[in-house]
């Protein structure tokens, strides 16, 4: 049987061992231990079905979303787990929820940004979930712009409270996950207002439905913000919209880790930098380029799996067609998405460790490393996002058209994934963020002060400026040297050029809004270095298993090849190589598809995805597509009865009518 025999013929011609490969995606054997345990913990438990997801009406998505997530929380009860265990569960359940952003954002804000006391109270409530948070921060009129938020918190000395107001419609609260219909209670961002004077956005934890009966407390004006983008997909999410009408709090509601307010009125700052009231996006940022490895891994697994089984054309002399994977152009398209999913993942670890470094620093009050880790983040959570969503979207085409099938799984992980492009930051304002942080970084070359962390290369400027590449022949870019020459001579280069460009400026802000195109593109190439640098670091690692090493060598250097192939221009205008290299790079890559062929299957097979996880007819395990599709296709409900309903009222008579046109 076709995709039975296709599969395990391609498993059978894999050059390294594929066991070792699955902990080295894990991250630990533990890790892996814990993740295999827990998704079949989650595959064999019938509450946490997905396959009629995409065919629910909106409350009834809702509910079902709201039972799962209970059985979630009675399941981590009952069998004790731990943190990371729970947050596996959380991630084989594989559906948005007001559960990640009490646990991913409301706790991580008030253990962030509040004091020891106010952890304290409000933790345990938390972690029992005897309340329920949510991030009430953007509004109707201002997301990106954190500083232009409306909210006022307006401090009252007569009561000891805060008056929380929505002064307009545009300061409406609008998009916070878990608002519309489950959170008791929100961090919600508002301008500190003494004595009628603004000191800026702070955090304030507000009660906002009754505890007895979940209705809204007064003053309190709450709701769903309605659909969002396809079937199934983010509409599990109560996405909502909040309005204040002077609502009363305590004082001691107010996140006073940065600043405190008295009894008095008065405003201490305390020594931490304010911007740590930006921090749980910083801890969120991190969290999602994880994440964007296992979405892009996850829609790879699928269309490489396909592309196995799918045969188009070219009769072989068996009399069989080729499989579509052993076309050129579909190599060259998905074997980039594949090294990309493995290169985010190491990336992704390694920002996971910078944010522990930096949490632990501040801890001990030392906030050198604050920057770097908002631009690693910020930019890291730019670059993966983007590359994730449009690699999904490419992973549908390389399907052809049962990518378009929802029971691809396809359709609904594209709809479900886009919004990360846009939430936690715009990837654009993002990226703007990260050129601030290389400006401010060339600014001050040779002022004595020295570049850190993933700016250290721009320590070497002259040497950058002026180097050549080494390639002569195609072999010549498999050394990672070569390659890192090449990417740090292009990222200085335009990040230099940009500096420069904005010199010419007298108003630094005017130029800056000018040249942000350019200023965007230096960001990415900062940033795409840093991808290729981390994985090139991750090679230097020891790594046990038979061809396990060889196989990564070959996807750091297909991801490293395919980018700069991709961004030829930058490469070729800034003369970090010529043409001739240019050609090189691209004979090599080719070589470099033709060594993963063989492996490829085994290459996702190691990301050790279930098929409920997967939940894609197209990416099974088995290979068994064909069947399986056809079986899908009568599950629909419109299959329910042979004649549809409205045949009566609208399809007969227009036969009919026709049939009259027909006579006459
Ligand atoms: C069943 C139970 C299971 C349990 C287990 C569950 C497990 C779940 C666990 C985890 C899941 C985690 C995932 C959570 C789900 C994710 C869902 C997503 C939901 C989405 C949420 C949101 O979108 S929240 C809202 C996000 N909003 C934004 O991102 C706004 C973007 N805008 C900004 O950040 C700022 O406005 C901006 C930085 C753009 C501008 O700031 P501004 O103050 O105006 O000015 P600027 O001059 O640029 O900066 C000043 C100064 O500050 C520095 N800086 C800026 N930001 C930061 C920062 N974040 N950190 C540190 N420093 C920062 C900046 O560089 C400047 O510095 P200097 O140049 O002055 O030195
Ligand atoms: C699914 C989803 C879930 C969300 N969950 C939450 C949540 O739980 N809590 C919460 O508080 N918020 C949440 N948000 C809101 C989210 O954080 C904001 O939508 C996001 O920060 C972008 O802001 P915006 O919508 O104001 O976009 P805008 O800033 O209005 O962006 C519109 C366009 O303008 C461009 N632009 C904006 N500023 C600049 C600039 N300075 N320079 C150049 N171009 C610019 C952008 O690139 C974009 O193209 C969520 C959003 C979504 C989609």
């Amino acid at each position: 049987m076709a995709g039975f025999d296709d599969l395990a013929s391609e498993r059978s011609k894999a050059q390294f061992d594929v066991e070792e490969m699955k902990v080295i995606w894990a991250g630990s054997r533990h890790t892996l231990e814990v993740s295999d345990r827990i998704s079949r913990l989650v595959a064999n438990d019938p509450v946490f079905r997905k396959d009629t997801r995409t065919m629910l009406s909106r409350k009834d998505l809702f509910k079902n979303t709201l039972r799962k997530a209970a059985h979630a929380w009675k399941r981590i009860i009952e069998l004790r787990l731990s943190e990371e265990e729970a947050a596996e569960l959380r991630f084989y359940v594989d559906e948005p929820a007001f559960m990640d952003l009490h646990w991913g954002m409301f706790i991580p804000t008030i253990k962030g940004q509040g004091t020891e006391e106010q952890q304290q109270k409000w933790l345990p409530l938390a972690y029992k979930m005897k309340i329920i948070g949510c991030y009430a921060q953007t509004e109707l009129g201002h997301g990106s712009n954190v500083q232009g938020l409306e909210t006022t918190a307006t401090f009252d000395p007569q009561t000891d409270e805060f008056i929380i107001h929505s002064p307009t419609l545009t300061s409406s609260k609008w998009w916070p996950g878990g608002l519309g219909k489950v959170s008791t209670h929100a961090v919600v961002y508002g301008r500190l207002i003494i004595d009628s004077k603004d000191y800026g956005v702070n955090g304030f934890i507000v009660q906002l439905r009754s505890l007895d009966d979940h209705l809204p407390l007064p003053g309190i004006t709450i709701g769903d913000i309605g659909m969002k983008f396809g079937s199934g997909a983010y509409n599990t999410m109560d996405n909502g919209v909040l309005r204040f009408d002077h609502v009363r709090i305590p004082r001691d509601q107010m996140l006073m880790r940065v600043s405190q307010v008295t009894r008095e009125g008065k405003l201490v700052q305390s020594n931490v930098p304010w911007q740590l009231v930006y921090g749980t996006m910083v801890y969120v940022r991190q969290k999602i380029v994880s994440d964007a490895s296992c979405a892009l891994s996850r829609a790879v697994c699928i269309a490489t799996r396909y592309s196995a089984v799918r045969r188009q054309f070219g009769l072989q002399s068996n009399g069989i067609e080729t499989q579509v994977i052993d076309y050129k152009t579909q190599q060259s398209r998905l074997f980039p998405l594949l090294a990309s999913a493995y290169a985010f993942r190491f990336v992704g670890e390694w920002l996971k460790w910078l944010y522990m470094d930096v949490n632990q620093r501040l801890q001990a009050s030392d906030f050198s490393t604050l920057p770097e880790a908002h631009a690693c983040t910020a930019g890291l959570k730019s670059l993966t996002t983007s590359a994730t969503a449009d690699g999904i979207e490419e992973c549908r085409k390389l399907c052809g058209g049962h990518g378009y099938l929802c029971s691809s799984g396809l359709p609904e992980l594209f709809a479900v994934y886009i919004p990360a492009c846009t939430y936690e930051g715009d990837n654009i304002v993002l990226l703007l963020q990260v050129a601030r942080f290389l400006i401010k970084t060339v600014s001050q070359l040779g002022s004595g002060k020295e570049p850190v962390g993933t700016t250290v290369y721009m320590g070497r400027v002259e040497q950058l400026m002026q180097c050549h590449c080494a390639v002569q022949k195609a072999e010549d870019w498999l050394k990672p040297s070569v390659i890192l020459e090449a990417f740090e001579a292009r990222s200085m280069r335009m990040s230099v050029a940009s500096a420069q460009n904005l010199a010419k400026f007298d108003n630094q802000e005017e130029g800056f809004l000018e040249l942000s195109a350019d200023l965007v593109q230096a960001a990415v190439a900062h940033c795409q270095l840093i991808v290729v640098s981390k994985f090139i670091e991750k090679l230097q690692q020891d790594i046990p298993g038979k061809g396990v090493k060889g196989q990564l060598e070959a996807l750091c250097n297909i991801y490293a090849l395919f980018i700069l192939h991709k961004h030829l221009g930058d490469f070729l205008s800034t003369g970090c190589i010529t043409p001739k290299q240019a050609s090189l790079a691209n004979a090599q890559l080719r070589s470099l598809y033709s060594q993963v062929r063989p492996n490829a299957i085994a290459l996702v097979d190691a990301f050790n995805y279930t098929d409920h996880y997967l939940s894609s007819v197209l990416g099974r395990y088995d290979g068994n597509v064909y069947p399986k599709l056809y079986e899908e296709a009568w599950k629909d409900p419109l299959n329910d009865s042979v004649v549809p309903d409205g045949y009566q009222e609208y399809i007969q008579p227009i036969l009919k009518q026709q049939l009259r046109n027909a006579r006459l």
